[in-house]
């Protein structure tokens, strides 16, 4: 029998049967992947819950999130009349999410931690680790669908939820993960999973959703990063030489932010808001302009790295789809031109605070096709000054 290496739950067998196909459930002590575990219980699959630790957030007092969490695991599996217990992935996730995080903000890039742990963490650490313990599938309460064609191909396309579509995030995994994962929720609105949760008494049908990046939680983002990065001050300037005044340290703005500068609009002439539109890494000095639309924001093409597609593609082609560069915006129509892992693409309009560092996503229609890690913006063939 193969023990979880930190094993905290209640006592399992872990042999399977054989009548039953296995799942492993992702679960947060989230209502998600609550009702997750409990549809699939439903449908007649042999169900494991397991909680992930990846981050020790203990406070002062020895309060740990993570405790919280998994005591509504428990419950919930109890519930639902499922095994569950919790692994520690914090080494994992320091190592392959975490230092990532802190490389890309040095390096003043404005990651997204939640691509690389689905890539690096929830689909591959713990999906190894799943498969060891006999799963055939796992699952979470990740926003998505998969579909497999009459050729064993794995499709993953859209939530129908609009709202909570969550491919974006799921945009770096391959094939071969894909062949291995359920999405139970991916056909479902949120308001009817909460449902689902009350009607069946779940613990946690009430439970507030998690917001913002998992191991920064509530708290204040400048903090935090600056526990692990030195801020270096450095001069606030408009395009046309203008000094605004100071900046905290590049790594706390992104590109096209508003708010946070402490500019009024007295500075400008008129009402308009200011916006951050470039980053000066080598003079260590931010850019601001006014207006949400200013010009500096918009380009029309970017370059890719890190690419990686949902099923097999050829080593170059081009094609016209729709892309996303940020989660909560509408696909825009664009032409990728692929050489291996890198790809450039051309906007069919200039898009608006491109940003390197976040993902860029392409979609056929509802199907989510894989993306990149954005590096540079461009606007009419020459690199974006400042970025
Ligand atoms: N600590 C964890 N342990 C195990 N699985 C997790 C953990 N965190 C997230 N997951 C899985 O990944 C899915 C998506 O994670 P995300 O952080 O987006 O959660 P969410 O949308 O808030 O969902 P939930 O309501 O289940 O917390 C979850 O539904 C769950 O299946």
């Amino acid at each position: 029998m193969l023990l979880p290496r930190k094993f905290d739950g209640r006592i399992i067998i872990l042999q399977n049967d054989n009548s039953k196909t296995r799942v492993v459930v992702g679960m947060s002590g989230g209502v998600d992947s609550s009702v997750t575990a409990l549809l699939l219980k439903e449908q007649g699959y042999d169900v494991i819950g397991i909680f992930m630790k990846n981050w020790d957030d203990t406070d002062e007092f020895g309060v740990c999130t993570a405790t919280e969490d998994y005591k509504d695991v428990a419950l919930v599996a109890d519930q639902i009349g499922i095994p569950y217990y919790t692994v520690n992935f914090e080494k994992e996730y320091w190592d392959r999410v975490f230092e990532y995080f802190l490389a890309e903000y040095r390096a003043g890039r404005t990651p997204n931690p939640d691509v690389m742990c689905n890539k690096e963490i929830k689909f591959k650490a713990f999906l190894d680790y799943a498969t060891e313990l006999g799963a055939d599938y796992v699952a979470t309460g990740h926003y998505a669908q998969v579909t497999r064609d009459e050729a064993g191909l794995v499709h993953m396309l859209r939530g129908a939820d609009d709202n909570k579509d969550q491919t974006y995030f799921l945009s770096q995994l391959t094939q071969a993960q894909l062949q291995k994962v359920l999405f139970p929720l991916g056909h479902l609105e949120k308001p009817e999973v909460r449902k689902i949760a009350e009607r069946a008494g779940l613990a946690t049908a009430k439970k507030k959703d998690s917001t913002g990046i998992c191991f920064i939680g509530e708290k204040n983002f400048k903090q935090f990063l600056s526990q692990y990065l030195p801020a270096q001050k450095g001069r606030m300037m408009t395009f046309e030489g203008r000094d605004m005044g100071e900046h905290a340290g590049l790594m706390y703005y992104t590109i096209g932010q508003r708010g946070g500068l402490g500019i009024g609009g007295q500075h400008g002439g008129d009402n308009e808001p200011w916006f951050v539109v470039g980053k000066d890494l080598t003079q260590n000095v931010l850019y601001v302009g006014q207006g949400f639309h200013h010009e500096a924001l918009y380009s029309t093409s970017l370059d890719a790295s890190e690419l990686s597609f949902t099923r097999d593609m050829p080593d170059t082609f081009e094609m016209h789809c729709t892309a996303k560069f940020r989660y909560r915006q509408a696909d825009t129509g664009v032409t990728i031109k692929v050489n291996g892992d890198k790809v450039d693409v051309v906007f069919d309009e200039p898009v608006r605070a491109i940003t390197p560092g976040q993902a860029v996503v392409f979609y056929d229609g509802e199907e989510c096709l894989g993306g990149g890690l954005i590096d540079h913006a461009y606007k009419n063939e020459a690199v974006m000054q400042y970025q």
